[in-house]
């Protein structure tokens, strides 16, 4: 590794190994920050909602959380490129009023210019530098050697593997010499054996004293991999999102993924990201469908969720069925969260157990699984009951799914209210509180509907006369 070998750049000066270089220095930090972005519809739609988070010079943090939760939003407030709606992030001490002077970035798509070769994609990283040409050359094949490129340099994107254009994402980024290296899910696009043989350079060079990064903030869905590279995670939930955990991994590297504490720590995560207040509401909360989104979960996904458990006796650990299973946590979650928000699943730490409602579910007939599904769709979950509700309300018990939308789209960006609809559709179908027709657009309400709506409201009546 040329990092390990080449003596310091002479303007960032010498640092120890890591563990050696861990300071309280905070190199950047966002300060109570918020980010709006502006709803498809008018409106604004919050995604971080007073987040602070300090970056120190030795430490590299892992930022967590479902898709959605805004990692990716702060990893780029943190790079100056979007400015907050409201708090301040500073690099050394100085408010950014632009792109971050101190950081480098390297994101999950590569961001190569496909018309470029590898050396001046590389030189690219240096183009706002006052360098001169041959000092450009001499950083770029430095950074290309360190990252193993060499030999690659005249060559363009399209003659290179993954995992080769990603070696280019990193030389673009270590050309800089960058103080703070912000990574955008870096390996998630690589083949997993790619994705592993890069993780384990990027931790040989960060162990490098002459490596002149000083601390890494890194994006990822994957809780194994944050635990595999961070001294830190970071876990963002709710809506707008805020830190619900900063949880510190103490272990030495290179880190051994058998070892207790590691099990112990991913546990520990599966618990936050599960947790009750980063799931939907409790059955019965008040919540409404901009509020409380539907997690991205088909009926298919649901059933196969609950059978799975079934076969496990009812209970599991959330982090061995992913392991089971081979999936990420990203594909696993929404259908714990939306198997939560519909009653049929409880989660405990990283322990997850079948309801009794999800058993009536499992162990009914088909009609009767539907009936129950339908019913709890339309008190739990707030898109169908909403829906279910409006159509009630109309003259003929029929309404455009655009009037959904444009309602969806006061809250959403345009494409995710489309996925809520979509989902909505997909479990009130089923359910067959409604039937939609994709022709016309058209969301009809279903006589099973009106009878469910008749119970629950003598079940709330119930319940309100209780309480
Ligand atoms: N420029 C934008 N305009 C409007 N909405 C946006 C914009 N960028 C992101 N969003 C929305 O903000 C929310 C957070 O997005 P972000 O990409 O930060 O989340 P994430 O946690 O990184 O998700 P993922 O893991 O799926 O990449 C999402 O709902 C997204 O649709």
């Amino acid at each position: 590794m040329i990092f390990a070998q080449r003596p310091t750049p002479p303007e960032r000066g010498h640092r120890g190994a890591a563990h050696e270089r861990t300071t309280d220095a905070a190199l950047l930090r966002a300060a109570d920050v918020s980010l709006a972005f502006p709803a498809a519809e008018g409106g604004a739609f919050e995604v971080l909602g007073d987040v602070t988070l300090t970056l120190r010079s030795g430490e590299i943090v892992a930022l967590l959380g479902k898709s959605g939760s805004g990692k990716s939003t702060l990893l780029r407030l943190l790079a100056g490129l979007i400015e907050p709606t409201s708090g301040t992030v500073s690099y050394r001490g100085a408010p950014l009023s632009g792109p971050n002077p101190g950081a480098a970035m390297v994101f999950q798509s590569f961001a190569l210019m496909p018309w470029l070769t590898v050396r001046e994609n590389v030189e690219l990283g240096l183009r706002s530098s006052a360098l001169t040409r041959a000092a450009r050359r001499a950083r770029a094949s430095e950074a290309i050697d360190a990252i193993g490129l060499d030999g690659f340099e005249s060559a363009y994107p399209r003659e290179l593997s993954g995992g080769m254009r990603q070696r280019v994402g990193f030389a673009r980024a270590f050309v800089q010499h960058p103080d703070v290296l912000l990574m955008d899910e870096p390996f998630s696009a690589l083949d997993v054996l790619t994705a592993e043989n890069l993780r384990g350079e990027l931790m040989t060079m960060w162990e490098a004293p002459q490596f002149p990064t000083r601390s890494i903030c890194l994006v990822t869905h994957n809780i194994d991999e944050a635990v595999l590279l961070a001294d830190r995670v970071v876990v963002l939930g709710g809506a707008p999102a805020r830190v619900v955990a900063d949880v510190q991994v103490r272990l030495p590297r290179p880190r051994d993924r058998r070892s207790p504490t590691f099990a112990a720590t991913v546990d520990q995560l599966y618990a936050v990201l599960t947790g009750r207040d980063q799931a939907a509401p409790a059955p019965g909360a008040s919540a409404g469908p901009l509020t409380h989104p539907l997690p991205a979960a088909s009926v298919g996904g649901l059933a196969g969720l609950i059978e799975i458990l079934v076969a496990h006796g009812g209970q599991t650990d959330l982090p061995d069925l992913a392991d089971e299973l081979a999936f990420d946590v990203d594909d696993l979650l929404p259908i714990v969260d939306a198997a939560r928000m519909l009653g049929l699943l409880d989660v405990e730490g990283a322990q997850a157990f079948i309801t009794d409602t999800g058993w009536a579910w499992q162990l009914a007939d088909i009609q009767d699984s539907k009936r129950l599904f339908a019913r709890l769709a339309a008190a739990h979950a707030p898109l169908v009951g909403t829906i279910v509700r409006a159509l009630e309300h109309s003259a003929d018990g029929a309404l455009r799914d655009e009037f959904f939308r444009d309602l969806l789209r006061r809250g959403f960006s345009g494409e995710d209210a489309q996925s809520q609809l979509d989902r909505a559709i997909d479990w009130g179908r089923y359910g067959e509180l409604f039937d939609y027709d994709a022709g016309t657009g058209e969301l009809v309400l279903s006589e099973l509907a009106a009878e469910i709506s008749a119970f629950l409201s003598e079940e709330n009546g119930a319940a309100g006369e209780a309480g």
